[in-house]
C-alpha cells in the first residue's frame, strides 16, 4: 500500500468535486468504471492501493461493486453517498461494515453542492465516524475552504444526508405547484421533524438534525434548484413521467430510491412518517394535488 496516498473512486459530480477539493493539499487520484479525460485518473487497481480513499459512488449501486471490486487492506475510508439501499432497506454503514470495520470508516454529511465545492466556495462538512483518529486523520486533507467538524453519530449524519433528498423532492413538488413560500417553509420544518422522528427509532442523536448534517443540508437542498432533487420534484408537479425527468438529469437522484427504503422501514417499525410516504405515493404514480389533500388532514 502506498502510504499517505489518497485516491476518489467514483468520478460522478460529487467525486470530482472531491478530488477537486482534496487536490488543495496533497496529490490526489481518482478513477471510476469508465475511462476519463481528467487529470490524476488512474486504473481501479492503483486506487485500491492507496491508504486513503474516498469512495462516491452512489448508494443503490455501493453493495454489488464492494462485493466484486474491493478486498480489505487496512485502508481509510470516507464515504461521499447519501443515501438508503432500496432493496434491503440497509444503511451504507450497515453494508459497508461487511467489508471495513468501523474503525477505519468514516462518512461525509453536510450542505455541500458539488458545483459549488468545485469552484472553491466555502462550506461545513461533518466527518461521522467512531473513530476521532480516523477524522483527525482525514481532516488535514481538506482545504481551508472546506470547515471539517467531527461527529460519532454515524446512523444520524446518514439518515439526515437520505432523508433530506427525499424532502427536496417533497419541497420541488410543493414549488411546482406554485403553493408558495409559506407552505413550502411548512413543508421543511415537518419534514426536519419527520427526519428525526424517523432517526429516533436507529438511534440517531438529536443535535445531527439540528445542525449542519441535518438542518444545514436540509435547507440547501429542499430551496435550490441546483438539487438535483429538487428539480425531480418540479418535474413531477409539472406531470412529467419519473422515467423522462431521470433521464433529463442524467445524474442520481438519490431521493427517487431512498423514499422507497423509508417506506419499507417505516412500515416495518411502524414510524409515522407521512411526507416520504406521500413522494414515495407521487413516485408511484399519485396524483400530487391528491397528496396535498392528504397531507393537510392528517
Ligand atoms: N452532487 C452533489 O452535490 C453531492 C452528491 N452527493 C452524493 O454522492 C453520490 C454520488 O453523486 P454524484 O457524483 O453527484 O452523482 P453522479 O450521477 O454525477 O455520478 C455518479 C457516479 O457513480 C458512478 N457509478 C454509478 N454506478 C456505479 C457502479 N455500479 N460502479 C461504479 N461506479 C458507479 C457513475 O459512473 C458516476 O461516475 C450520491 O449518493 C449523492 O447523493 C453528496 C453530496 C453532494
Ligand atoms: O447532497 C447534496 C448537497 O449537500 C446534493 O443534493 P442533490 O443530490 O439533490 O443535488
Amino acid at each position: 500500500m502506498a502510504e499517505k496516498s489518497i485516491a476518489v473512486i467514483g468520478a460522478g459530480k460529487w467525486g470530482q468535486a472531491l478530488h477537486f477539493a482534496l487536490s488543495q493539499n496533497q496529490k490526489c487520484l481518482i478513477t471510476s468504471r469508465t475511462k476519463r479525460d481528467i487529470k490524476d485518473f488512474v486504473d481501479l487497481q492503483t486506487a485500491l492501493d492507496c491508504e486513503y480513499l474516498v469512495i462516491a459512488i452512489p448508494a443503490q449501486e455501493i453493495r454489488e461493486w464492494l462485493q466484486e471490486n474491493f478486498v480489505f487492506s487496512g485502508q481509510k475510508i470516507l464515504v461521499a453517498a447519501k443515501g438508503i439501499e432500496a432493496s434491503t432497506g440497509e444503511f451504507l454503514n450497515e453494508i459497508y461494515e461487511e467489508f471495513v470495520p468501523s474503525k477505519n470508516i468514516g462518512f461525509i454529511s453536510g450542505p455541500s453542492f458539488a458545483s459549488e465545492v468545485i469552484q472553491a466556495l466555502p462550506a461545513g462538512i461533518v466527518i461521522n465516524s467512531k473513530s476521532k483518529k480516523l477524522y483527525e486523520k482525514f481532516a488535514p486533507m481538506f482545504p481551508r475552504f472546506l470547515k471539517t467538524y467531527y461527529s460519532d453519530d454515524v446512523v444520524g449524519a446518514e439518515i439526515c444526508g437520505a432523508y433530506k433528498n427525499v424532502i427536496a423532492i417533497a419541497s420541488g413538488i410543493c414549488q411546482g405547484l406554485k403553493l408558495g413560500n409559506n407552505a413550502r417553509a411548512s413543508l421543511i420544518s415537518r419534514g426536519l421533524v419527520e427526519m428525526q422522528r424517523f432517526g429516533k427509532e436507529f438511534g440517531a442523536k438529536k443535535d445531527s438534525f439540528l445542525g449542519l448534517s441535518g438542518a444545514g443540508d436540509l435547507f440547501l437542498t429542499a430551496s435550490s434548484e441546483l438539487s438535483r432533487n429538487f428539480r425531480v420534484g418540479l418535474g413531477l408537479a409539472g406531470g412529467k413521467k419519473l422515467e423522462t425527468i431521470l433521464e433529463e438529469l442524467g445524474e442520481v437522484a438519490e431521493g427517487v430510491k431512498t423514499s422507497e427504503a423509508i417506506f419499507k422501514l417505516s412500515k416495518k417499525y411502524k414510524i409515522y412518517t407521512p411526507i416520504a410516504k406521500e413522494v414515495k405515493l407521487i413516485l408511484d404514480g399519485k396524483n400530487p394535488h391528491d397528496s396535498l389533500k392528504d397531507l393537510l388532514r392528517s
